[in-house]
């Protein structure tokens, strides 16, 4: 389905530019992390990619029709979103919409559940858990689906270093296993251990972009120069 061509992607909210224009094409192959400064419009764009924002202006096309695109990308959110239900049922309720049997739902889901370290607590109810843990199940109902393309948008904000790395340590696993991830963080530890190449928001607008070998080291603009060195950039 990849390319994605953005091209003059354009959000106006109240008669204000919160995104764009923005001409950008998603290679492939790779885990894209996208940073900036709050309100530079990082979430936006994510949205805009998985086709959930309208566009004022300018268009998003994957190489496949978007009913096609939809069905094969998946989007977690920051704070994560669980049924009132067990884990169990949390896990087995994607294969469900995907038509999947109920013995095998039940195998690929008891599957996740021990991947995510939460073979143990499968009739737990998900709004017992801890954020860590929440935010590892919410992954893992996205990954069930073997989507082609996988949006998340900080995943990490408020997690311990132990949840960071189990959450890393699936999106590595996803990336080796095909999946194209696009990935919003404020952490700039993981955007070099996970990057394969970089979107760097200001105003909107793309800044900067290059691959992680070369971004890290020689940043172009100064607004990227200023962010690494976590200084306030507007
Ligand atoms: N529903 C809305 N109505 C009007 N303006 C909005 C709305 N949602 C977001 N915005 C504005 O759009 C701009 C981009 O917001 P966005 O959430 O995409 O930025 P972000 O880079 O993800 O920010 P953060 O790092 O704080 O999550 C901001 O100026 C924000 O105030």
């Amino acid at each position: 389905m990849l390319p994605l061509e953005l091209s003059g992607a354009t959000v106006r909210r109240k008669g204000k530019t919160v995104l764009g224009p923005v001409d950008l094409t998603l290679a492939q192959q790779g885990l894209t992390i996208v940073i900036g400064p709050n309100g530079s419009g990082k979430t936006t764009l994510l949205r805009v990619m998985h086709g959930v924002e309208r566009l004022s202006a300018g268009s998003a096309e994957w190489s496949v029709p978007h009913s096609e695109a939809r069905r094969r990308q998946s989007y977690v959110f920051q704070s994560p979103i669980v049924l009132r239900r067990s884990v169990l049922d949390n896990l087995c309720y994607p294969l469900k919409l995907m038509k999947v049997a109920r013995r095998d739902r039940v195998a690929t889901a008891r599957d996740w559940a021990a991947r995510i370290g939460l073979g143990d607590a499968l009739a737990t109810p998900a709004t017992r858990l801890s954020g860590g843990e929440r935010q590892k199940l919410a992954l893992a109902r996205a990954l069930i689906r073997k989507p082609d393309v996988l949006f998340l948008d900080e995943p990490c904000a408020n997690l311990d270093g132990r949840a960071t790395r189990d959450i890393e340590a699936l999106l590595l696993g996803a990336r080796a296993a095909g999946t194209r991830i696009v990935m919003a963080t404020h952490d700039m530890g993981q955007a070099r251990r996970l990057a394969t190449d970089l979107i760097f928001m200001v105003s909107g607008r793309v800044h900067e972009t290059g691959h992680a070998g070369h971004i890290f080291t020689h940043p172009e603009t100064p607004e990227l120069t200023a962010f690494y060195n976590g200084d306030i950039v507007e």
